[in-house]
């Protein structure tokens, strides 16, 4: 009835990586559909620093500022336990400079190579809203890089219970149990308790 709580029908998905964007309609189009239809929005983001948490509603306000609507983000980090949590949101970089042996060559001095792969969706109804945030996390180790390298760092994450890194795994299988597919679904469940 009050117009604050009512949603808007459409609600654009800002993000420069034609990945993740291939990612999230497949998750929503595999039966787990948001209470809106989702149009992307190519922007070029900056790269903010700080808690993962802070990086994704900061990016958040920018996008529902740019879009002039109700708008999501999402900031993916790769954390290493052994080097607490790190690269974390700056995984960008670290890949882009040191690639994915560089990657694994970063933990040799370590014992340890687990880590997660954390997806942080942030949601905004309009430009003057506090930003929702929604973690996902799916746990695994850093291994020697295998399988296709079109996506980012899927060679060298194994997710805990498989012996395929998520570029050898089929996609049907990463959108069930990535990090992107958790985040997601929180996402989902909030805007589905909001909305209804
Ligand atoms: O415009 P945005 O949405 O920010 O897209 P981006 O490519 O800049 O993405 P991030 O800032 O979140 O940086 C995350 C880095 O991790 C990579 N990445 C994100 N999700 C991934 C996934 O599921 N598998 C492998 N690599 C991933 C991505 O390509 C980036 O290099
Ligand atoms: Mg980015």
């Amino acid at each position: 009835m009050a117009a604050s709580t009512k949603a808007a029908s459409e609600i654009m998905f800002a993000t420069g990586n034609a990945n993740k964007l291939r990612e999230v309609v497949a998750i929503l189009e595999a039966g787990h559909p948001l209470p809106f239809t989702v149009k992307a929005a190519n922007l070029d983001l900056p790269e903010l620093q700080g808690e993962p948490t802070e990086i994704a509603k900061e990016k958040c306000r920018l996008a529902a500022q740019q879009v002039g609507g109700a708008v999501m983000v999402e900031d993916t980090s790769l954390c290493f336990n052994a080097m607490g949590g790190l690269p974390g949101p700056y995984i960008k970089w670290f890949l882009q400079k040191l690639g994915h042996d560089g990657l694994n060559r970063m933990l040799a001095g370590f014992e340890d190579k687990t880590g997660y792969a954390q997806c942080i969706f942030a949601y905004s109804p309009g430009p003057s809203a506090e930003p929702q945030v929604f973690i996902g996390r799916t746990e695994g180790r850093i291994v020697q890089a295998r399988g296709q390298t079109s996506f980012g760092w899927d060679p060298i994450f194994q997710p805990d219970g498989y012996e395929e890194t998520y570029a050898q795994l089929d996609k049907a299988i990463k959108n069930t149990i990535s990090h992107r597919y958790r985040a997601l679904d929180k996402l989902r469940d909030y805007l589905l308790n909001t909305t209804a």
